[in-house]
């Protein structure tokens, strides 16, 4: 009796990485207990699993709540690796097709014509904010030159490996993994076509994602391989394309929204970055222009989704990797990404399909 309410409790501890309870992955061996001193066999996944001492710290914890358990004993051990893979089975097993048609996890790759128009840095912020609301939020940094999500976010870390699943690192509530995390150091990534596309679908089909309602996907600026490859992996992706107000820029933004639409996805619409700052004397500095948002929302006919305007905070915290709708939430360009999320969280569904959250 007093075993199976240590089991009971056991099936409370979650693995942080997996998030499933330990109990479900069959983790938890031997229970006994013997004049109220109890003991327990712990199989973790790995040899030097990051989230080896919360675990154990957490399963002492639930042992000693149970009444009559005075003293636990905790055995860790690793599990064998034909556990493991049975594990990695089950867990693969839970799945239909990643991220297929019939997935409820929503798809938004971000996307610019060119670089430096602050597509990850919007990205980025943009995880934290629809994370903050609530939702399960996933992100795949894709830009192979330029990636730089891991900075921004402050993770250091990189996917654990079980079996040949990779369990992304999180931070501020978003699960995330990075071309940056497979390459050592600074090291520039010079990649072809096909490797990218396996990289790619290796994020997409071997990362434990979990349960998401949102996946957002850091593109690289441009039309080039990823974003072919895109939209074959993930045709029912929809596309948020990031520009400056500059005119010239709005039109380079075009023209990646029209290398989805080509492949199928869907613009839901267009973020204007860089906007008017408002200077202490309450004029409006337009460095980069205005305009250039509206315009190519005008032209893709879809919506203005968001202006977020120039910020020394939300440069500066990036660069400390601390987003700024964390450190900084009042500050103007925060208050324009956490609307955005909102915007895109709010309103119905795909046709008949009850989403968490979609287009405005
Ligand atoms: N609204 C803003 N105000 C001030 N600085 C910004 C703003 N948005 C982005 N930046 C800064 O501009 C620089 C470029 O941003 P970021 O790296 O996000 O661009 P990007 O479009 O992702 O570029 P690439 O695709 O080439 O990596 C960064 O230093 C970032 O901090």
């Amino acid at each position: 009796m007093s075993t199976d309410a240590i089991r009971g409790a056991l099936a409370r501890v979650v693995d942080p990485e997996i998030r499933r309870p330990i109990t479900e992955l069959d983790m938890v061996g031997d229970v006994t207990l013997v004049d109220g001193a109890a003991h327990v066999d712990l199989r973790l996944t790995i040899v030097g699993c990051p989230a080896a001492d919360r675990i154990e710290a957490d399963v002492r914890a639930a042992t000693l709540s149970v009444a009559g358990v005075d003293a636990v004993d905790v055995a860790v051990g690793v599990m064998t690796p034909s556990e493991r893979q049975a594990l990695v089975e089950r867990l693969r097993g839970k799945r239909t097709m990643a991220f297929g048609p019939d997935s409820l996890t929503r798809i938004l790759a971000i996307t610019s014509g060119k670089g430096g128009v602050g597509k990850s840095t919007l990205t980025a912020n943009l995880a934290v904010a629809l994370a903050q609301s609530g939702l399960r939020v996933g992100l795949v940094d894709a830009d192979v030159h330029g990636y730089s999500i891991p900075g921004i976010l402050g993770v250091d870390d990189v996917p654990t490996r079980v079996g040949d699943l990779m369990m992304p690192p999180s931070k501020h509530g978003v699960h995330v993994v990075s071309i940056g995390m497979l390459v050592e150091g600074n090291r520039a990534v010079s990649w072809r076509g096909p490797m990218l596309h396996r990289t790619l679908q290796q994020f997409l089909t071997d990362v434990w994602w979990g349960d998401l309602d949102v996946l957002l996907i850091d593109m690289p600026p441009g039309t080039g391989d990823v974003a072919i490859s895109l939209g074959q992996l993930l045709p029912h992706a929809e596309v948020v394309v990031v520009t400056t107000p500059q005119r010239a820029a709005a039109d380079v933004a075009e023209r990646s929204a029209e290398v989805a639409r080509q492949t199928g996805q869907r613009v839901v619409g267009v973020v204007e970055n860089m906007a008017g700052l408002v200077q202490p004397d309450g004029s409006v500095l337009e460095l980069f222009g205005s305009g250039g948002g509206a315009e190519a929302a005008a032209r893709l006919d879809v919506d203005l989704l968001a202006s977020v305007p120039l910020s020394m905070a939300l440069r500066e915290d990036g660069d400390a990797g601390s987003p700024v709708v964390v450190t900084h939430p009042d500050d103007p360009a925060a208050q324009a990404i956490a609307a955005l999320a909102q915007r895109l969280r709010g309103g119905r569904g795909l046709a008949g399909r009850a989403l968490p959250f979609s287009t405005p």
